[in-house]
Order: C-alpha cells, then sequence, then structure tokens
C-alpha cells in the first residue's frame, strides 16, 4: 500500500548540509500495524514527514497505492506527540476534531456525525463542548488521536503518540490504538523511543540505524492477537524479541549507521 524506495533526505546544504537519511526502503501492507524505532535523530520524523508529503525526499520515492506522493494525501492523517501545540486551545473539542474534516465532507450532519463517532471510539462522548485546556493530558492526546481517526484515514500516522502522557495512560492508548485498529482495520505506522511499545502493538517493528539512517532490520513480531498487557508482556517471545531490538538499537547508537541496508531479520525466521 505504502512503499518507500531509496528514500534520501539531507537538510541544507554545503558545509551547513545535514544528511538525516541515507538510504530507507521499506513497504506497508494494507492493514498492517508498522512500528519504526531508532535511537534518537536517527531521522524517523524526518521520514514520516516524508511519507505524508509534508517534505519533499532529496531523492528515492515515496508511492501510495502505486502512486507517487507529492503532497499531503487525503488518505493519509498523523498525529503527532505534542498535543498542547496540535489542539487549539480556543475551540471545542468538537470543533478540534472537525477541522480537518471540513474540507473533505461538505454536508454538516455528515461532519457531525463523524465526530461523535471518532470521540465515542476514544471514549471520550460527553466532552465535545469542554476546551482541551479542561482535560487532563491523556484525554487531550485522546482527542487528537479522534481527529486521525475521525478523518476516515486509509493509513495513520504516529509520531510518539504517548510520549507527554503517565505510564498508565500510555498504556490505555496503547490499547486504544490496538482496540481502533481491530475496528476499523485502518493501517497504521507508530514511531516511537518505547521498544515494550513498538514490540506490544507490532505486526513488524523497522529499526532504523543511527544518522544518517538506513533500515538495520525489519522484525517480524510473531506474538498472537489480542494481545494484553499483562499476559503479552510475560510471554517469553516478548522477552526474545524486546532483547533483539534493543540490541540492534545500542548497537547503532555505539557504531553509528550501518554499513548494509535491509537485512532481514533472523529472529523472525520461526514465522
Ligand atoms: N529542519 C531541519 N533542518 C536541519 N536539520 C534538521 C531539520 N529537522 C531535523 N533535522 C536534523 O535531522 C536529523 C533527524 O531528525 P529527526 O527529527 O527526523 O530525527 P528523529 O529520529 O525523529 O529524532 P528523535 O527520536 O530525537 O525525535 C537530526 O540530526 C536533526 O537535527
Amino acid at each position: 500500500m505504502l512503499s518507500v524506495t531509496n528514500l534520501r533526505k539531507t537538510y541544507g546544504s554545503g558545509g551547513q548540509a545535514v544528511e538525516a537519511i541515507r538510504d530507507l526502503t521499506l513497504t506497508v501492507d494494507k492493514g498492517e500495524f508498522v512500528c519504526i524505532v531508532g535511537p534518537s535523530g536517527a531521522g524517523k520524523t524526518t521520514m514520516l514527514k516524508c511519507l505524508c508529503g509534508l517534505l519533499k525526499p532529496s531523492s528515492g520515492t515515496v508511492t501510495l497505492d502505486g502512486a507517487p506522493v507529492t503532497g499531503p494525501p487525503k488518505e493519509i492523517a498523523s498525529v503527532f506527540q505534542d498535543y498542547s501545540r496540535s489542539l487549539m486551545p480556543w475551540f471545542t473539542v468538537q470543533r478540534n476534531v472537525g477541522l480537518p474534516l471540513r474540507n473533505r465532507y461538505r454536508s454538516a450532519a455528515d461532519r457531525a456525525e463523524r465526530v461523535a463517532t471518532a470521540l465515542d471510539a476514544v471514549g471520550l462522548s460527553g466532552f465535545g463542548d469542554r476546551y482541551p485546556w479542561q482535560l487532563s493530558g491523556g484525554m487531550q492526546q485522546r482527542v487528537a488521536i479522534a481527529r486521525g481517526l475521525a478523518y476516515a484515514p486509509e493509513i495513520l500516522l504516529l509520531d510518539e503518540p504517548f510520549a507527554s502522557v503517565d505510564a498508565q495512560t500510555r498504556a490505555d492508548l496503547e490499547d486504544l490504538i490496538l482496540r481502533v485498529r481491530d475496528d476499523t482495520g485502518v493501517t497504521m505506522l507508530l514511531v516511537t523511543h518505547d521498544i515494550d511499545e513498538a514490540v506490544y502493538l507490532a505486526d513488524r517493528v523497522v529499526v532504523m540505524s543511527a544518522r544518517p539512517s538506513v533500515v538495520l532490520e525489519t522484525v517480524p513480531v510473531d506474538l498472537p492477537r489480542p494481545r494484553d498487557q499483562v499476559t503479552t508482556k510475560r510471554l517469553p517471545r516478548f522477552a526474545e524479541l524486546r532483547a533483539h531490538v534493543l540490541t540492534l538499537i545500542r548497537r547503532t547508537a555505539l557504531d553509528g549507521a550501518a554499513p548494509t541496508p535491509d537485512q532481514h531479520s533472523t529472529i523472525g525466521a520461526r514465522r
């Protein structure tokens, strides 16, 4: 569905140039849940911005259903980490959620219904008339997720969406996202620093090297679904996958970028 081929991105030029991404190739299938992990500064956000058409790659291609992405595609919605900057404090929750729908759905009744369904999906029906600042951090992040869902995207890109909330809220939001994925079949691509989170959520974990980044390894996650915060994380296989991804990230953080991109995971061979 989404295909990235030999993506390279350098910011600036000459002596000021920063080579963020050297060579990324990956595909995301319809309905798949892919998590991206990598050391800080590896270019994860840069990659997401290239995928949703907000940044132009220096070279390489991004295609969606075979068509090149040259600007923000209507099939993709994004949720970013910092809800305090992505929600408009002077708009109510329902207006915030309805904002991106104005250009997509003409009927106000249709928009209102989509907003109500999305708020219901994240457990916030009844909070539509509140303002973001009247809600807790976790609730505000659920509003941001509802805004992504109301748009009914085919692909939801999530960039560190749970980074600014406490551990318990984070676990609740992870389960919310899994439930939404099961209910809607939306394709998910999520960037996280949290390796447990990546293994818990994903069908595949893509490990990026340190900058300038390449895909170090793609790790298939063969844990059974539905997943559960306690039983899934107790499985020996969970510990094995987690340790494998952690080792890769530690190694690349120490050694720098990998010499050869896209090695296939040996840990996934049992699949
Ligand atoms: N607009 C920009 N101009 C110049 N350099 C940039 C710009 N945006 C990002 N960079 C640089 O590109 C590299 C990759 O940044 P990016 O934010 O994509 O990494 P990341 O993996 O998402 O980081 P983190 O995990 O810390 O959020 C970094 O070295 C960063 O300083």
